[in-house]
C-alpha cells in the first residue's frame, strides 16, 4: 500500500521551469512495471552502475515501491520512456539526541543523465523536493551524498561524519582477555531475521541513525540479487551471549592474497553489536582471522570504541568523511524535537537563501534540557545570540559538530560574547551521532 507522501503531486514551480526547457517532470507510476523498470535503469546509469538484471529489478521493485519516485523525461529522445533525471524520496524517522526522533524527508537517487548535465535539472529537482516536503509539513530534509560539493547551495550541512578504518591486524592486540559468549557462522537469512531487531534497539538511542528498510538489509548480507561477486564472497558471523541470545553480527568478505597467501584483506561490510561484550568479540574475531593483514571498514563511528580496546591505537588508521547532510525546513519544529543538555536561553539569527528557515528564533531550555522554541521579531538582550545560515544550524543540530570550529572557520558569528560556548554545551550529544548505512 502506498503512503500519502508517495502520491504528493510534483512541485509546480519546478514543473514549469523544466517544461520551459522542453522537459516533463512527473511521478513514476510504481505499480506500472515498465515505467518503474525504465526509472531503475536510469538511476543505475546515473551512478555508473550496470544495466540491471531482471532479478535485480524485481527485488528493487518490491523493496522501494513505497517511495515517491520522480522522473524527468525528454520526449524528443529515441528512447523517451527512460527518464533523463531521477529522484526517490520518503518520510523517514531520524533519531535525535534524547532517544527521540523527528520525521525527515529522505532524498535519494538524485541523478541527471550525463547527456543532460549542467542545465539546472538537479536544481529544479532539489528545490522541488524541499518545497514538496515543506508543503507536507515535514520539518527537515536529509541525504547522504556522492560528493560534498553539491548540496550546500540548497541549505544542507554535514551533521554526521563517518570513519573509514584501515587496521593492521598484526598490530591489533586487545587490552582485555577474551570474554564469554559464542561465535558462529550463520546464513544471510538468519542475519535478515535477527539483525534488524538488534539494530532497532541501537537505532533508537543513537542520533543520526534511521530506520533501515528490508531491501537494504538484504543488500548488506548479500541476499539481494545484483552483485554476484559480493554475494559469493560474503560471510556472516553471529555473537550470542551466555544465555544464547543473539547480540551482534559481522558481515564481511576476504579478498586478495595472491602469491603471498598471508596477505589477504578483510572488509567489514557491517558490524552490529548491542553491548560491549558483542562489540569486542566481533572485532576480535575479524582481527584474528588467519591469513589476513589488513581489516577495512566504512561508515564506522568517528568515536569508535575499538581504539580503546587495543593495546596499540596506531594499528587503526581512521579517516573521517561527511556522511549525513541535514537541511532544516522548519526551525521551531526541528529544534523542539530534540533534548538538550541543560538550561539555556539561545537566540539564532538564521539566514536562508531559499527562505524556509529565515528568521529570528529563541530556544529556551529548562534544567532537564526540555526545549521551548519560538519565532520572534526581536531577540532578547539576555540571550546568547549567534548568527548563522541554515547550513550551519543543520550541521549543529544533532550535537556532533563543534560550534567553536564553525566560529573559527567564519561560518558562525557570535553576536553576544561567549555565545558559542553556551550553544556547544547545550547542543552537545553525549552519544556521538552515527549513521551506519547509505540511503
Ligand atoms: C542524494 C544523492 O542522491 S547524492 C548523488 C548525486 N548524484 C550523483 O553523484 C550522480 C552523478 N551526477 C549527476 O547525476 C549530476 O551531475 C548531478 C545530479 C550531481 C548534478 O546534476 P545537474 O543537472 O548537472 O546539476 P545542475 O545543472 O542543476 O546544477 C545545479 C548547481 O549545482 C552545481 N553542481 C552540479 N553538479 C555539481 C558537482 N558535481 N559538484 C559541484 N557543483 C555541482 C552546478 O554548478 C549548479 O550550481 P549553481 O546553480 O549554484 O550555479
Amino acid at each position: 500500500m502506498m503512503n500519502d507522501f508517495a502520491k504528493h503531486p510534483v512541485d509546480e514551480t519546478s514543473a514549469a521551469s523544466l517544461a520551459g526547457n522542453g522537459l516533463r517532470y512527473g511521478l513514476v507510476d510504481t505499480s506500472d512495471r515498465a515505467s518503474f523498470t525504465a526509472w531503475f535503469q536510469a538511476d543505475s546509469r546515473g551512478f555508473h552502475g550496470p544495466t540491471m538484471s531482471k532479478e535485480q529489478v524485481d527485488s528493487s521493485f518490491a523493496g522501494v515501491t513505497y517511495r515517491r519516485t520522480i522522473g524527468v523525461w525528454d520526449e524528443n529522445l529515441v528512447a523517451p520512456e527512460v527518464p533523463v533525471a531521477t529522484t526517490s524520496s520518503w518520510t523517514e524517522q531520524l533519531t535525535v539526541p534524547g532517544s527521540r526522533s523527528i520525521d525527515a524527508w529522505a532524498i535519494s537517487s538524485v541523478t541527471v543523465s550525463p547527456t543532460h548535465r549542467r542545465r539546472g535539472i538537479a536544481r529544479s529537482l532539489l528545490e522541488g523536493e524541499l518545497r514538496s516536503a515543506a508543503d507536507m509539513g515535514i520539518p527537515m530534509a536529509m541525504l547522504t551524498v556522492s560528493e560534498s560539493t553539491i548540496y550546500g547551495r540548497f541549505g544542507f550541512g554535514p551533521a554526521v561524519f563517518a570513519a573509514e578504518l584501515s587496521i593492521d591486524s598484526k598490530r591489533a592486540t586487545f587490552t582485555s582477555a577474551k570474554r564469554r559468549g559464542k561465535l558462529q557462522p550463520v546464513s544471510p537469512s538468519e542475519f535478515g531475521s535477527e539483525a534488524p531487531q538488534i539494530f532497532e534497539r541501537i537505532r533508537t538511542s543513537t542520533p543520526g541513525q534511521i530506520k533501515v528498510w528490508p531491501l537494504r538489509w538484504d543488500q548488506i548480507s548479500g541476499k539481494a540479487p545484483g552483485d554476484e561477486d559480493y554475494t559469493k564472497k560474503t560471510r556472516v558471523v553471529r555473537f550470542d551471549d551466555d544465555g544464547g541470545t543473539p547480540r551482534g553480527f559481522v558481515v564481511y568478505r576476504v579478498t586478495g592474497g595472491g602469491l603471498d597467501f598471508t596477505n589477504h584483506s578483510l572488509t567489514v561490510d557491517y558490524l552490529l553489536a548491542e553491548n560491549a561484550e558483542a562489540y569486542e568479540a566481533l572485532w576480535r574475531y575479524v582481527l584474528e582471522v588467519d591469513l589476513v593483514r589488513e581489516v577495512k571498514a566504512e561508515l564506522r563511528s568517528v568515536d569508535e570504541p575499538l581504539l580503546w580496546n587495543l593495546t596499540d591505537m596506531r594499528a587503526v588508521k581512521a579517516t573521517p568523511v561527511d556522511h549525513l547532510w541535514l537541511r532544516i525546513l522548519d526551525v521551531p519544529e526541528s529544534l523542539s524535537a530534540r533534548q538538550y543538555s541543560g538550561a539555556a536561553r539561545i537566540g539564532f539569527d538564521v539566514s536562508d537563501a531559499l527562505g524556509f528557515a529565515q528568521g529570528l528564533f529563541l530556544l529556551e531550555t529548562d534544567k532537564t534540557g526540555t526545549p521551548r522554541v519560538s519565532s520572534v521579531d526581536e531577540l532578547p538582550a539576555d540571550a546568547a545570540i549567534v548568527a548563522l545560515s541554515v547550513n550551519e544550524l543543520s550541521s549543529l543540530y544533532l550535537g556532533g559538530v563543534a560550534v567553536e570550529s564553525l566560529v573559527t572557520a567564519g561560518r558562525v558569528r557570535e553576536v553576544t560574547a561567549g555565545a558559542a560556548a553556551i550553544v556547544e554545551r547545550t547542543f552537545h550529544s553525549p552519544v556521538t551521532p552515527w549513521l551506519s548505512v547509505w540511503f
